[in-house]
């Protein structure tokens, strides 16, 4: 079983990940985890401290020569921040008292939309910084390495992802935009709020430099594809086993995400089924008649498991929740009406997300491909992966990749139903 945690706060003095359960032989450097957790860092809108902190990465064990060694693999990445927090933050029995305010000043002003009050209520705080230490998406570095692991066990198998900024603070990107390829990460990572339209980036940047100006915080939508995925991953058997489910809890586990989308998911509710789904038919490749599907508004899941198009998921980002100019709240030292907690914070974390969220869906298919093909070692998940393929009967054979997601029929589709609605 493939298994992972993270543990660490945002000033402490480092993450730390954890993943158990990989097969010998992925390849794994530390050059391949910097540059994810490069990739994070990135996107028009954050805040003060991604330009002075560095993710300070070193692997404890689990890998030797640039490949893992089926044992734990763990992550050590240190917050360069830490010298300024070191006192504020020891865990050290010394006594609040003994520190003086600035950095130290209890956070008595819990921020609606972060984890303050709801944290300081149910652990019996007087003051937010225990909670909001582990709330914090600071925390997602120590996922984004684990992912890049994950990344690099599914490449091997001829899995590869992308992810992209659909929508942020309500401009979005046309349906009928192009969609990215793994082949364009280098392109969406160069541009600013990783959006793969154009215009619609110039328009998200003019929209978060305005709510910069305005005080304020802006949401969005990412997309994660996964792309190659051998159909049979996840199960109808059991509720916890659907893996779309699994992919809706990893996706929704990121911090701020407040919706999620398989496929069309919610324009697919607009629309009569004879519309909504994924016709089968036939067609002669290389002289063996081949399934084939006319769209994938399914997001590559039917029934639970993959259906072997590409897996094709949203997730929608509520805005950042220290909102600069400052929300109301209760001041709960004096019992007073006050505003929120405010020192520094993103005005938009969405590109960000947008990475994140790659990571979280690489170690969910990781796994779940680790639950149905196994393998001690790369090579024999690898053995036993092309023993089910070739296993499929000629009848059952499917084309493979059809073009991702068909979003302009769709969206034809669903205009169409709305102009019957009226
Ligand atoms: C990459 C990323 C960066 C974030 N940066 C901030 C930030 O600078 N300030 C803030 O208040 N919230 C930030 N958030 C969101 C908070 O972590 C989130 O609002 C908080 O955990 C509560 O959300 P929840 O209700 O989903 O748990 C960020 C989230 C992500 C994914
Ligand atoms: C440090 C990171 O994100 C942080 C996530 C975060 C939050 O409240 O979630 C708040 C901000 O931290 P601070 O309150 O110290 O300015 C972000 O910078 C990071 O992503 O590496």
């Amino acid at each position: 079983m493939l298994r992972w945690l993270t543990a660490g706060e945002s000033h402490g003095p480092e993450l730390i990940a954890m993943i158990e359960g990989l097969p010998a032989g992925v390849p794994v450097t530390r050059e391949a985890i910097g540059r994810e957790l490069a990739r994070r860092r990135l996107g028009y809108g954050r805040g003060a401290r991604m330009k002075f902190e560095q993710d300070a990465l070193s692997l404890s064990c689990g890998i030797l020569h640039g490949r893992t060694i089926g044992s734990p693999v763990a992550i050590r990445i240190g917050n360069t921040e830490w010298p300024k927090w070191e006192r504020v933050m020891t865990p050290d029995p010394i006594g609040r008292a003994t520190l003086a305010g600035g950095r130290a000043a209890p956070l008595t002003r819990p921020r609606p939309g972060h984890a303050d009050l709801v944290g300081m209520q149910k652990y019996g705080f007087d003051e937010a910084r225990p909670i909001l230490e582990r709330a914090s998406a600071r925390e997602t570095a120590a996922r984004v390495a684990l992912g890049a692991i994950a990344r690099s066990f599914l490449h091997e198998l001829g899995i590869d992802l992308v992810s992209h900024t659909v929508a942020i603070g309500g401009v979005h990107a046309p349906d009928d935009a192009p969609h990215p390829t793994p082949a364009d990460v280098d392109r969406l990572d160069a541009d600013p709020v990783r959006c793969f339209d154009q215009e619609t980036s110039r328009r998200i940047v003019e929209r978060i430099d305005q709510a910069h100006k305005d005080g304020d915080t802006l949401g969005g939508v990412v997309e994660v594809v996964a792309y190659g995925v051998p159909a049979g991953l996840g199960s109808h058997i059991q509720w916890d086993r659907r893996l779309d489910g699994r992919l809706a809890q990893a996706l929704m586990g990121i911090q701020a995400i407040k919706g999620v989308e398989v496929g069309r998911g919610f324009a697919l509710a607009e629309i009569p089924g004879s519309r909504a789904h994924d016709e089968i038919g036939l067609e002669t490749i290389d002289g063996a008649a081949e399934i084939t599907r006319a769209s994938n508004r399914a997001g590559g899941l039917e029934g639970g498991m993959t259906n072997g198009l590409p897996v094709w998921v949203r997730a929608a980002m509520k805005p950042i929740a220290t909102v600069p100019r400052a929300l109301r709240t209760v001041d709960v030292a004096t019992g007073e009406p006050a505003r929120a907690n405010h020192q520094r914070s993103d005005v938009c974390a969405v590109p960000a997300a947008g990475v994140v969220a790659e990571a979280m869906v690489a170690l969910v298919l990781a796994q779940a491909v680790l639950e149905k093909f196994g393998g001690d070692s790369v090579a024999e998940t690898r053995r036993n992966l092309q023993g089910y393929v070739d296993a499929i009967p000629a009848s059952l054979r499917s084309a493979g990749d059809v073009d991702p997601d068909a979003v302009a029929d769709l969206a034809e589709q669903v205009s169409e139903q709305s102009s019957e609605r009226a």
